[in-house]
């Protein structure tokens, strides 16, 4: 069963091996896990309905609760320390874009705010409820999961939005087909989701970001139904697709999403090349995201999270075995694990992988061959179950992401790193912060940190550490010419920033583009933009 204050299927434990402890333990000190408030006490505290009944509209403490959060980490807060002051007032799960219209008439008689929930994954305070005096309805997708069209000989797949990333996969691939998305969340994410925040998966190099895969669709919003049909390319005027994608609920509801497919790949394979310094690997990533390589995969980690995640595997004699090997080959304290992937028919991922390791090699890396690129695709969906292993053992983990062009990127990383050092030690506390570059580009890249830190045991005490380290590692992303998200998109936590990229004229442009769609300000408010 799906865990409701933490991630992920709770039959599902990845449990920190003893070194990994040891690890944290010296780098940050003891962890004080907090005192966890039950499911039942939780469903408690939700507060009284304020929506007229309605067929399709469960106001059961349990939905509600079950719906009113992400997975940010202040949403985590709230719910392992049961500071569930807000809730949605109903949850409604339509099965059709017509009961999806329903509900916003609903909404709309009722004077409610709607907010839209896909998988409810979001890492940046999207589907949260802001307290206020109106009544607040959640829409939840996730029945509107249906495969309505696959057009095999136009590549092009129409789904239900509420589709779940596992389930897309299973019904393309019953046809050979793939969208060849997958975030990191893609266990528990919808497609609508992946849209309206501009998603990326860990395969973009081949497949593309979402915006390169959504073709088409239709939005229920309050003002009328927005079809968008598909093209394989147009030059009529504005792209409306672009003011759905990156959208987070504010000017409608997603109900069917076309999306490009491709065939699956008949080959897929994943290798890890250490190189002996971020300097080198760098450059290297670079040059193979420049030389264009029909790649699905480049993954670069500092040196940090290098030893992190060697740290992490366990296999204790083996890693040792083969970090004996690497350091006779020049890789020691500093090295950086580069991840290159390739799909495809074998014959051109073979030959990609053959040109990409040449690149590497030239570079200053060593080629360990693929045994740790299988582990990383074994534990690609895992991985993120460590947040719940070490929340247990009194530490907090939270990702901070933006991109850059190449000259920002080094430094990018580096102002990242110390803005945390400097807000952990501004409440006493030390963190543990490394970085990968996730998603290449010719022109820049995504850089993506990782902070883990004490939990103090302590609810306020949490949310102020939390306050300090998104503040002061967002201010640094702006002044450093980042982009306030690469991929998990705005919310409430990123919105105080997204001014310093759009100005002001951006900002009314979007606020009234959205007015246009929903004139009475009903759709996900606070979110994004300021209404
Ligand atoms: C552990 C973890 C790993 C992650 N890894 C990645 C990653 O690799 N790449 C990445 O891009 N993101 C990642 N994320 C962030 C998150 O998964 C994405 O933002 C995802 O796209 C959210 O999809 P969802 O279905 O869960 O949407 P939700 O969290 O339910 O909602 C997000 C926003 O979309 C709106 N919304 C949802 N569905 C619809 C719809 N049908 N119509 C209109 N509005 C809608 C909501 O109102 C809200 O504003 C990760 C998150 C976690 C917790």
């Amino acid at each position: 069963m799906k865990r409701w204050n933490g991630w992920g299927d709770d039959a599902i434990e990845f449990a920190l091996n003893a070194d990994a402890l040891a690890f944290l333990g010296e780098r940050l000190g003891p962890g004080t896990p907090g005192a966890e408030t039950s499911h039942a006490d939780a469903c408690a505290r939700i507060g009284g309905r304020r929506l007229p009944p309605h067929p399709l509209v469960d106001t059961s403490a349990a939905a509600r609760l079950a719906n009113a959060l992400g997975q940010s980490l202040p949403d985590w807060l709230r719910l392992r320390y049961g500071k569930i002051d807000t809730a949605p007032d109903g949850v409604a799960w339509p099965e059709s874009g017509e009961e999806v219209r329903e509900l916003l008439d609903f909404a709309a008689r009722s004077g409610a705010i709607v907010i839209p929930y896909g998988g409810g994954t979001s890492v940046a305070g999207h589907v949260g409820v802001e307290a206020g005096a109106a009544p607040v309805l959640t829409i939840n997708l996730t029945r509107m999961r249906a495969m309505i069209d696959l057009d095999k000989e136009a590549q092009l797949a129409t789904f239900g939005a509420g589709v779940l990333g596992p389930d897309l996969e299973a019904q393309l691939r019953a046809f050979g087909y793939t969208l060849g998305h997958f975030p990191q969340s893609f266990e528990y994410s919808t497609l609508g989701g992946w849209v309206v925040t501009r998603s990326s998966g860990q395969q973009s190099l081949r497949y593309g970001r979402i915006e390169q895969l959504f073709a088409g669709g239709r939005v229920e919003t309050p003002a009328g139904t927005l079809d968008l049909p598909t093209f394989p390319a147009s030059a009529a005027g504005t792209d409306l697709r672009e003011i759905v994608l990156g959208s987070e609920g504010r000017l409608g509801i997603l109900t069917e999403a076309t999306v490009r497919v491709s065939r699956l790949p008949q080959y897929e394979a994943f290798h890890a090349v250490f190189f002996p310094d971020w300097e080198s690997a760098a450059a290297a990533t670079r040059e193979l995201a420049q030389a264009k390589l029909p790649l699905s995969m480049l993954r670069l980690s500092n040196p940090l999270e290098t030893l992190t995640m060697l740290t992490l595997a366990g296999h204790k004699r083996l890693i040792g075995a083969l970090e004996t090997w690497l350091r006779w080959r020049g890789c020691a304290v500093g090295k950086c694990m580069l991840m290159i992937g390739a799909s495809g028919t074998a014959a051109n991922a073979k030959h990609a992988l053959r040109a990409a390791l040449s690149v590497a090699r030239g570079g200053g890396g060593v080629h360990v061959g693929r045994t740790m690129g299988d582990k990383w695709k074994q534990n690609r969906f895992r991985n993120v179950y460590l947040r719940n292993a070490a929340w247990e053992q009194g530490y907090a983990i939270d990702t901070v992401e933006t991109a850059v062009d190449w000259p920002g990127v080094t430094p990018m990383m580096h102002a990242l790193e110390d803005a945390a050092t400097q807000a952990m030690a501004s409440c006493g506390e030390r963190v543990h912060a490394y970085t990968h570059l996730s998603h290449l580009y010719a022109q820049g890249a995504s850089v993506y940190s990782t902070f883990v830190y004490r939990l103090s045991g302590n609810y306020e005490e949490d949310l102020q550490r939390w306050r300090r380290l998104k503040s002061t590692v967002s201010e640094a992303v702006v002044v450093n010419g980042g982009t306030i998200s690469h991929q998990h998109g705005v919310g409430t936590d990123h919105a105080p920033y997204l001014a310093s990229e759009k100005g002001l004229l951006g900002m009314g442009a979007m606020r009234t583009l959205f007015r246009h769609f929903d004139p009475d300000g009903r759709m996900n408010p606070g979110k994004l933009v300021s209404p």
